[in-house]
């Protein structure tokens, strides 16, 4: 048995593991546990500290010898630890999110705050807004009960909600595509936040990062959680900067590097190197589309023409998109379907290769919109303003392809630490 380590039901997707093995010295195992061995665990304490988490935090309760204010006032608790065969619980969900408001400056005294969700996320940030002041807190659900409203309702009476949070899995993978309102209806919405981490960005905060709302997403709620966890297992405190380290590390590992650019401007070659400095998986949105239609690229073009190829590079954009830890080359037309890039940015920072047009290949048969100079230089005109506006890198492809390579690694890491830095937005 480890002495550390989280229970619940089920923890294929926890993230916990990670993030305390690169806090602390100790070993902490995910430890799926079944209702009827929940009782036995508890009673033989056979631990130093765990974490609990969905379906167990309200049932822990009973077991428990003290139980701090806040976790009393919400009603769960996801973390106990066993002082002298005596144990303790506390919410550090509370934590976690009280954290992300103060961090981000968002605005919560006085505010009308909408929370999507009514389980256990939405007790503990329930009880953040209430210490914050808020002017009204209110619980939203596809199936209302308690205090909770409906969705129907939320339309009907409170689209003037100034903070929208949303606790729900509406958005989460598997179902990336989804999100649980849409901030057109919230005209006097500021801010955003999703306890949701997989995505990294979900619909719901892209929508609010496109329109210039602040907003942050659930990454950061969930390392903090962790780390206030920690600090009750050892009795100790978190530097900020080892906070935003793990953050970083975090968000380096898991985001996708996604190149976008003209063709032959170097994306699947750059994109190789890039995946293998930074040890994450390569894919070519083109070879996926080949074996998607089990056909090449010029055969697509040739039988099928641009709009079937086009369907079938927004199917794969899609699929390919909802993983993380990649390196993704996409084909130079990626950026006509704005569809494709929503997608890509869910999980991914995109970088713009900017390849000087007298570089560019044409009359290549394998590029079939490159047939000539003057089909390139078209092209490159009509879509320069897209790279550059769905791009969040850009880096320019004239010189040595190593070099190129190591600068597209060391501008992510720029950009990430900005996002960190700056607090106020987050991908
Ligand atoms: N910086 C560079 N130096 C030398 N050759 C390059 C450079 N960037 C791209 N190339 C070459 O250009 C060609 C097209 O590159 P590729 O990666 O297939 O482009 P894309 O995937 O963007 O269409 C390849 O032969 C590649 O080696
Ligand atoms: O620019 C385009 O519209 C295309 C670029 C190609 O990829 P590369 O950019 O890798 O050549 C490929 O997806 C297809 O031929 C269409
Ligand atoms: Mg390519």
């Amino acid at each position: 048995m480890s002495e550390y380590g989280l229970i619940g039901k089920p923890l294929s997707h926890s993230f916990s593991k990670i993030i305390h093995e690169k806090l602390a010295d100790y070993t902490y195992e995910l430890m799926p546990l079944d209702e009827e061995d929940l009782d036995y665990f508890l009673r033989q304490k056979d631990f130093k500290g765990i974490n609990v988490t969905i379906p167990y935090k309200k049932t822990v309760i009973p077991y428990l010898d003290f139980i701090d204010e806040n976790a009393k006032a919400i009603g769960a608790v996801n973390t106990i630890v066993n002082r002298d065969g005596k144990l303790y619980g506390y919410n550090t969900d509370y934590d976690g999110f009280d954290y992300m408001i103060q961090h981000h400056h968002v605005p919560i005294q006085n505010q009308k705050v909408l929370v999507l969700g009514n389980g256990g996320a939405a007790a503990a940030i329930k009880a953040v807004c209430r210490n914050h002041n808020a002017k009204q807190i209110l619980c939203v659900s596809r199936h209302p009960k308690d205090d909770a409203i409906s969705y129907k309702e939320v339309y009907t009476s409170h689209c003037d909600a100034n903070i929208i949070i949303n606790t729900s899995p509406v958005g989460m993978y598997p179902h990336i595509d989804e999100q649980a309102v849409d901030l057109n209806d919230f005209p006097k919405c500021k801010a955003v936040l999703d306890v949701v981490y997989n995505p990294i960005c979900t619909k719901l905060c892209l929508q609010a990062r496109e329109k210039g709302l602040l907003y942050a997403t659930g990454m950061e709620m969930l390392i903090v959680q962790a780390i206030r966890a920690k600090e009750h297992f050892l009795q100790d405190t978190t530097p900020q900067k080892v906070i935003d380290q793990i953050l970083f590390d975090l968000l380096m590992e898991k985001t996708n590097l996604v190149f976008i650019g003209m063709p032959s401007c170097g994306k699947s070659t750059i994109g190789k190197k890039v995946a293998q400095l930074s040890q994450k998986k390569f894919i070519d949105l083109d070879d996926e589309i080949e074996k998607e239609a089990k056909k090449t690229i010029p055969e697509i073009f040739a039988e099928s023409g641009e709009v079937v190829f086009r369907e079938l590079e927004t199917k794969v954009t899609k699929r390919i998109s909802a993983n993380q830890n990649l390196v993704i080359a996409c084909g130079g037309g990626i950026i006509k379907n704005k569809i494709n890039i929503d997608m890509l940015r869910l999980n991914g920072i995109l970088i713009f290769l900017d390849r000087d047009l007298n570089l560019l290949e044409s009359n290549d048969p394998n590029r079939p919109l490159s047939s000539s100079q003057k089909a390139v230089e078209d092209m490159y005109h009509q879509r320069m303003p897209y790279y550059l506006q769905y791009s969040d890198i850009q880096i320019v492809n004239n010189t040595n392809l190593n070099k190129i390579s190591q600068t597209s690694i060391q501008k992510v890491k720029d950009h990430i630490q900005d996002l960190i830095c700056t607090g106020g937005k987050t991908i």
